[in-house]
């Protein structure tokens, strides 16, 4: 495991996308909307940073299977911690964008709540993953097509907990045993 980024460099990562999404939202009515459940600590994080008035949901998502058994479309829990949005300036949050599948699916979910406008925030970025012709509004970071656990991002349910982000190389994923932890 290597360390990517530790709490230093993400605190001032996260003071930095505060600022930015303080400029943009001043005066709107914003809710950030949290995707479950990576987010968390980003989010909690990102809220203690921000100054201006606004409202959190969190959202998860289930990926209907297809007939096939093929992964299919995210769909927004109906049992989501979603309050009124209609009207607002909704901002997801999400710990990471791979290959941008998940705000590609979730973002037009919106519409139907008739929501004043959608854009998204990431910590994390990773380059060279991009699948689809939809990219972050609020970036913390660009990292390397690595995989990355920490800061509330696991490795099959580990890792949530680490106060700093690492990427795991393919041994060590290959090699990896629940027995062990
Ligand atoms: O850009 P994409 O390729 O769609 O990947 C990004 C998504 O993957 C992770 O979620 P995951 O499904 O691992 O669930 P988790 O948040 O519960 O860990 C992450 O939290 C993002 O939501
Ligand atoms: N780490 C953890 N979760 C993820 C990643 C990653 O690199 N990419 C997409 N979801």
């Amino acid at each position: 495991m290597q360390v990517l980024l530790d709490e230093n460099t993400l605190r001032e990562g996260v003071d930095r996308l505060a600022q930015q999404i303080e400029e943009r939202y001043r005066g709107k009515k914003l809710t950030l909307v949290g995707v479950l459940l990576g987010s968390v600590v980003f989010l909690a994080d990102l809220m203690r940073r921000l100054t201006i008035p606004y409202g959190v949901a969190m959202i998860s998502s289930r990926q209907m299977a297809t007939e096939d058994n093929r992964p299919g479309h995210l769909v927004i829990h109906a049992d989501s911690l979603m309050p009124e949005v209609k009207g607002r300036h909704v901002l997801i949050i999400d710990d990471i964008y791979d290959t941008g599948e998940t705000l590609w699916e979730l973002i037009p979910q919106f519409d139907e709540f008739n929501v004043s406008s959608v854009h998204s925030a990431v910590l994390l970025r990773k380059k060279g993953r991009q699948r689809v012709p939809v990219a972050p509004d609020f970036v913390g970071f660009e990292i390397p097509d690595v995989y990355v656990v920490g800061y509330g991002m696991d490795y099959r349910g580990y890792y949530r907990n680490l106060p700093y982000i690492a990427s795991l190389s393919p041994e060590e994923m290959a090699n990896f045993r629940e027995n062990d932890r």
